[in-house]
């Protein structure tokens, strides 16, 4: 199937249950993931993202569009992701942040420029490619955050929390965007959360860790 399947995932430490988790998640759908501190959010997403420290040990499958890709290297996998910060390059402009999630496939500079133009034209950030992303809001670094990683054309999309860190109004808006800009490429979503509004505002299902 399309989408995001995770099948009979388990994931223990010495020995100890910590994830057991039975999910689907079709293109453009959001599965929020909520559960108390400590108990294997971020552990579940660096399974998904093939990046399980090596204290855990996992069984299960995790397909993507209908590729099993439980023990591909991290680098192969099409999976991307948001943090709570947004971690953009301090040494690179706004648009050379961007350009770097672009894919080596897309060649010529005229080319790579294009695409970072648009990228930032859709979240309302045209002309800002010249820009220290220093100089940028909570709310611009959201926006440039969200762009590069899907420059980088991945087939699935993780959220560790990427709204916590803004203020009420800002964080509905920068929320309403990721949403709609991964619905609007068909991406599965899987959101981390301890907000009940975020996962409210996700709109799809609701899962319990812990
Ligand atoms: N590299 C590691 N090696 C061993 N144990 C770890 C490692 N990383 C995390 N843990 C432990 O695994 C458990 C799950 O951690 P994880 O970070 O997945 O929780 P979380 O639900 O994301 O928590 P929070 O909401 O606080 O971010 C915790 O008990 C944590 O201490």
């Amino acid at each position: 199937m399309a989408g995001l399947r995770l099948e009979g995932l388990r994931i223990t430490r010495a020995g100890v249950p910590l994830v057991a988790l039975e999910a689907e998640i079709a293109p453009g759908e959001v599965l929020s993931v909520m559960g108390p501190s400590g108990s294997g959010k971020s552990t579940l997403l660096s399974a998904i993202m093939g990046t399980l420290a090596p204290s855990f040990a996992m069984t299960g499958l995790v397909w993507l569009d209908g590729c099993e890709i439980t023990r591909q290297p991290p680098e192969a996998r099409r999976v991307g992701i948001l943090y709570q910060e947004e971690l953009l390059f301090p040494h690179l402009s706004v648009g050379g942040n961007l350009a770097f999630g672009l894919p080596r496939a897309v060649r010529g500079r005229a080319a790579r420029a294009a695409r970072v133009a648009a990228a930032l034209a859709e979240v309302g950030l045209a002309g800002f490619a010249d820009r220290d992303p220093a100089t940028l809001s909570g709310g611009q670094k959201a926006r440039v955050a969200l762009m590069r990683m899907l420059l980088a054309e991945p087939l699935a999309l993780l959220l560790d929390e990427p709204f916590s860190r803004l203020d009420a109004g800002l964080r509905a808006q920068v929320r309403e965007m990721v949403f709609a800009r991964a619905r609007a490429r068909g991406l599965p979503v899987l959101l981390v959360t301890h907000d009940a509004a975020d996962a409210a505002a996700a709109g799809g299902c609701v899962v319990e860790l812990g």
